[in-house]
């Protein structure tokens, strides 16, 4: 396969999230967002990996399918914990629950990430985050700030719900929706390479 700078070679992001896209652009890697929905509920037994890995393929093929001359990005992210799939919450209620779950303990973040192309490929990252305790007057408050409403697990590593984060084992970027040295290694895999 040819190496082509990233800065000619245009691929396409799967993704609404602006937080996606701002990571590329930190890593200087030239998209093309392509908005694209696609059904997010767990098969019965599924386990997270499986799940997070076969969301992000989802998501890419079905950008592939609108922009099919590009490369196209998926990746989805969960929060797991007690074995459990935490997406995004559904509501005030659910995002209380979710913060009540995490307080004071470790869970897992799992990104999936995926190229669809001619072939695709696909990446796994795992990172364990220790929160504090998270007292219900805190999360109420949290809640009203408007941040977890579109976050996995209902929080934000890189926003105001790093004041509750102790503790991180792996990928920031990862946490964040899109693990930078292994989209990377993904994306050089297809011969895009940057810097
Ligand atoms: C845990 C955590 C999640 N998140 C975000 C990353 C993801 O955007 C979101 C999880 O939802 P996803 O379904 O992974 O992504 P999305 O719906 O935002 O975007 P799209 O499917 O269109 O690509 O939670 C943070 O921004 N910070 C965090 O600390």
């Amino acid at each position: 396969m040819n190496n082509h700078d990233a800065a000619d070679q245009l691929i396409g992001l799967a993704s609404q999230s602006p937080r996606r896209s701002a990571l590329l652009d930190q890593i200087g890697i030239a998209h093309a967002t392509i908005p694209i929905a696609v059904d997010e509920r767990p098969l019965p037994g599924e386990r997270p990996e499986d799940y997070v890995i076969r969301l992000a393929l989802a998501k890419a093929e079905a950008g592939r399918r609108v922009r099919p001359t590009l490369p196209v990005l998926g990746a989805d992210t969960s929060v797991i914990i007690d074995g459990r799939i935490l997406g995004k919450p559904a509501d005030r209620e659910d995002a209380l629950h979710m913060l009540a779950l995490l307080s004071g303990r470790e869970h897992a973040v799992l990104t999936g990430v995926a190229l669809a192309g001619p072939a695709s490929d696909h990446v796994l990252s795992v990172s364990r985050v220790t929160m504090d305790h998270i007292d219900p007057v805190r999360a109420e408050a949290y809640w009203a700030s408007g941040e977890p409403v579109d976050k996995a697990g209902a929080y934000a590593i890189q926003g105001l719900g790093a004041v509750f984060v102790r503790h991180l084992a792996g990928s920031y970027s990862g946490v964040m929706g899109l693990p930078l040295a292994e989209t990377a290694e993904l994306l050089a895999g297809y011969g895009i390479r940057r810097p």
